[in-house]
């Protein structure tokens, strides 16, 4: 039966609860509809349990009021939905895969668990934890020769020296569970986000924590186009077998950069297979990505859906506070003393992302040494000077409007007009606040630069915005895009 009835749910909770919390937890269930009954199924028993805990008396509402007051009755299980009734959603949201495509694909046998959840009635919380704990056992680890794959773990990058903020509060949290119990309920861990957030920085960790526990532990870390580049190899050497099976051999696979196989048809096939060999026999994948799996292009779909099966966070750019201990931290670690009124500076004027804050502390931190300053506003500034500059140069009004109008698909000319439709205002307001956030200009400068307006309409579009941002999540996540499209 087809689940318009989901499809309508998940359009309203999409508009109620912030992307990250949609994408994560209720964006990748499925949904099958049938005489009077929803049942709703979760990759994972996290997954299942959460959504139970949080936002199933929400979902109950919501379902209500669009069923004319009456609510259907709500199931959860851990698994996918039968083929014939996949929902016939929005493009975007998650497609997954039937069990019965498992069952072939991974040679007859179903590794999810199938424990039903009484959703509606409260249950017995004690006895649903007790039910979901078989998935089989591990299988036992062989490996190829000798090689230490651990090695290609940079030691450094360990949850210790991690900074935990509210824009990777989630993925942290995500990837120490991972750590501590491999294989388990998050298998496979998805980490997306924009460059130099701490993707890499969270699966090393992970890697190294796995190692640290077990120090028998396989680990291979490899960038994906490693792993292209190794298959490419093998199949000249006529050594794809071996391949195969050293990839397949390991307790813990980390590709770093997915991204990367797009259009490698033949590499997604191999990886597609080492992928299912490995979540078959309880072993651990992590992968790290630019994007949400759906939004990766030329990938192929079952790959992307597979991708969803276990847990999916974004790592967010991080917020002014978690900037300034990110700085503190490392200054630390290389046991340089900075001021918090330094690190505050720095952090304000670097906002893009966290590779680049380490690049500008390092420049000052050079420099201080070289020069014997102490670490002041006016001696950062004089040593990020062209670095500033650059920021500066490139985040323009000018750069801001194009870019703006660029996304919402109008013109520049409209955003400079007195035209006062929605579709026209909105854009306008939220480039007026990226022009008062990212650029020195005063607020009269930059009503001149939107077709001769006063300062108190700038002003009033940047209050607007900074509300909106707390009670639309597509503002929010617009905005967030902007960001990292003008400061990265
Ligand atoms: N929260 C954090 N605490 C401490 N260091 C961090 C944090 N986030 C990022 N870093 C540091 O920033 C640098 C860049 O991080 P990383 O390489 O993990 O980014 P990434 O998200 O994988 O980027 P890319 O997509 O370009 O590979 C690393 O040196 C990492 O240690």
């Amino acid at each position: 039966m087809p689940n318009r009835l989901w499809h309508q749910c998940l359009e309203v909770l999409r508009d109620e609860f912030p992307a990250q919390q949609f994408n994560t937890w209720l964006r990748p269930l499925q949904s099958d509809h049938r005489e009077g009954q929803l049942m709703l199924f979760a990759p994972n028993r996290f997954v299942m349990d959460w959504v139970h805990e949080k936002y199933l008396r929400r979902i109950e509402e919501v379902l209500k009021d669009l069923n004319g007051g009456q609510a259907p009755r709500v199931g959860m299980k851990v698994g996918s939905a039968p083929r014939e009734s996949e929902p016939v959603v929005r493009s975007e949201l998650v497609k997954q895969d039937t069990g019965k495509r498992i069952q072939e694909e991974s040679g007859g046998r179903v590794t999810e668990e199938e424990k039903v959840v009484a959703a509606t009635s409260g249950g017995n919380r004690q006895a649903q934890l007790n039910e979901y704990t078989s998935n089989g056992g591990r299988r036992p680890v062989q490996v190829e020769g000798d090689i230490k794959h651990q090695s290609f773990l940079n030691e450094g990058f360990t949850f210790d020296t991690f900074v935990e903020g509210k824009s990777n509060q989630l993925a942290r949290a995500a990837s120490m569970q991972v750590a501590e119990n491999p294989g388990g309920a998050y298998n496979p861990l998805f980490l997306y986000g924009g460059v130099g957030l701490g993707k890499t920085h969270l699966m090393h960790a992970i890697g190294n924590d796995i190692v640290r526990r077990n120090p028998n532990a396989k680990v291979a870390y490899l960038r994906s186009e490693r792993f292209v580049a190794d298959m490419v190899k093998a199949l000249q050497l006529n050594a794809i077998n071996e391949f195969k099976r050293y990839y397949r051999s390991v307790d813990a696979l980390l590709i770093d950069d997915i991204q990367f196989f797009a259009r490698k048809e033949r590499s997604q096939e191999e990886f597609f297979h080492t992928f299912n060999a490995l979540l078959e026999g309880g072993q651990q994948v992590i992968v790290t990505c630019d994007r949400f799996p759906k939004e990766i292009v030329d990938m192929e779909e079952r790959l992307k859906s597979r991708f969803g099966w276990g847990l999916t966070v974004m790592v967010e750019p991080p917020e002014l506070e978690t900037r300034v201990a990110i700085l503190m931290k490392k200054a630390e670690q290389t046991n340089v003393k900075l001021s918090s009124e330094a690190a505050f500076f720095i952090a304000q004027k670097i906002r893009s992302n966290v590779r680049e804050l380490e690049g500008a502390l390092r420049l000052v931190i050079a420099n201080a040494h070289f020069t014997g300053s102490e670490i002041t506003p006016p001696f950062i500034r004089e040593s990020l000077k062209d670095l500033l500059a650059l920021h500066e140069k490139q985040v323009s009004i000018d750069n801001i409007q194009r870019t703006v109008a660029e996304y919402y698909k109008i013109k520049v000319a409209d955003l400079h007009s007195k035209r006062r439709t929605r579709v026209i205002t909105r854009p306008r307001q939220v480039a007026m606040a990226l022009s008062k956030e990212l650029t020195n200009h005063s607020l009269p400068e930059i009503g001149d630069a939107f077709g001769g307006r006063d300062h108190t309409t700038v002003l009033h579009a940047c209050k607007k915005i900074v509300e909106l941002q707390e009670t639309d999540p597509g503002i929010r996540e617009d905005y967030q895009n902007f960001m990292r499209l003008l400061t990265t």
